[in-house]
């Protein structure tokens, strides 16, 4: 196998631990070796942090691949990949480093492989600057599943910083293909739920501040045909300021009018471009991650990225994304 070598430049545009993870996927899946330097260089501590290493180590065992320089630390990778097999597979990133993006290298690579796949993963299940279990489980999977992603996730224990320790095991099916995904029409907003919650000797009573605040500052904010239920308290000036932080970025995301968040967007890219066929997907002003993302999956497939900018002046931040998928297909299915 892996006949083709693949080459990425870890530095360019995001320069973060997004490009490893896209281009490890993309090159597992298409049977050729990646070879990734200048890894991270956009980052105060440049180099494989210990959660990027497991994420390369658990690809490199779901396919019985050859990985080469990969330490902490280190600046340049190879990876060459074998079969996808499936199978049970461990995880750790032994720090709080987050297990929602050890799913995100992971998961393309479990689809393209022999069999079912069970992951056991294990860090943090809530960590900053990146996906927390509950987003993967309440926006992405939902949205995942429209191009066909079957999976199964099982919360065992929730892990926070600076501790880690927590633990998810995901379940996947392998598919044939990929279906591509039209998300243009948002539809109206007809209810907005929640989740506040508090870790360690923090007392419960914050996460209800937060909760509060969050509802008081969209009900004082909301576009007109929203409506927020609830009771209002006093609340605590921290969890007030983390619950208006959150609400506020539920507003910018409504307001954009797209149909995705600013997280998403980069996230679904691996799958539009692997996708069989034209996908498109209405968003807000394109991330710096989105554009790496695209970029990643345009130098490593013949995918194809095309952005429009909303012709609604009523939505001057909206934005199309379009994608012609290579429509991969699972050789063994
Ligand atoms: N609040 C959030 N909710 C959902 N997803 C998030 C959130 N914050 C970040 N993400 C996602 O997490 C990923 C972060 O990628 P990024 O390359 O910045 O992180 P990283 O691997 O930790 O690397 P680095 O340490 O180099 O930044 C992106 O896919 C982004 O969409």
């Amino acid at each position: 196998m892996a006949a083709t070598t693949f080459e990425m430049d870890g530095s360019v545009m995001e320069g973060g631990g997004q490009i490893l993870r896209v281009s490890a996927a993309l090159s597992c899946i298409q049977g050729a070796s990646i070879k990734i330097n200048k890894i991270r260089a956009g980052r105060s501590t440049p180099g494989l942090r210990p959660q990027h290493l497991s994420g390369l180590e658990l690809v490199r065992d779901m396919c019985s691949g050859n990985l080469e320089g990969a330490t902490v630390g280190s600046t340049e990778i190879t990876h060459t990949p074998g079969k996808i097999k499936g199978g049970n597979h461990i995880a750790d990133t032994h720090t709080a480093g987050s297990v929602g993006l050890l799913m995100q290298i992971s998961l393309p690579c479990a689809l393209f492989a022999q069999g079912p796949s069970e992951l056991c993963l294990k860090g943090g299940t809530n960590a900053e600057m990146a996906p927390q279990i509950d987003y993967t489980l309440k926006v992405f999977k939902p949205i995942a599943e429209r191009f066909g992603v079957q999976f199964v996730c099982d919360l065992k224990m929730r892990g926070y910083y600076p501790k880690g320790g927590g633990e998810v095991v995901l379940k996947v099916n392998p598919v044939k293909e990929l279906s591509p995904i039209n998300l243009t029409e948002r539809g109206n907003i007809t209810k907005i739920y929640g989740r506040a919650f508090v870790a360690g000797v923090l007392p419960f009573k914050l996460a209800k501040d937060m909760s509060t605040a969050a509802v008081l500052h969209l009900i004082s904010n909301h576009p007109p045909q929203l409506f927020c239920d609830s009771v209002l308290t006093n609340v605590c000036v921290y969890a007030d300021k983390v619950g208006i932080e959150a609400a506020e970025m539920l507003l910018r995301n409504i307001r954009h009018n797209g149909c995705v968040d600013e997280f998403l967007q980069d996230q679904l890219i691996i799958f539009m471009a692997l996708a069989n066929g034209t996908s498109r997907m209405r968003t807000g002003p394109i991330t710096l991650h989105t554009q790496t993302a695209i970029h990643v999956a345009e130098q490593l497939t013949n995918a194809k990225f095309v952005i429009h900018k909303s012709e609604d002046e009523h939505a001057k931040d909206t934005y199309i994304i379009e994608c012609q998928g290579v429509g991969a297909t699972n050789p063994n299915l």
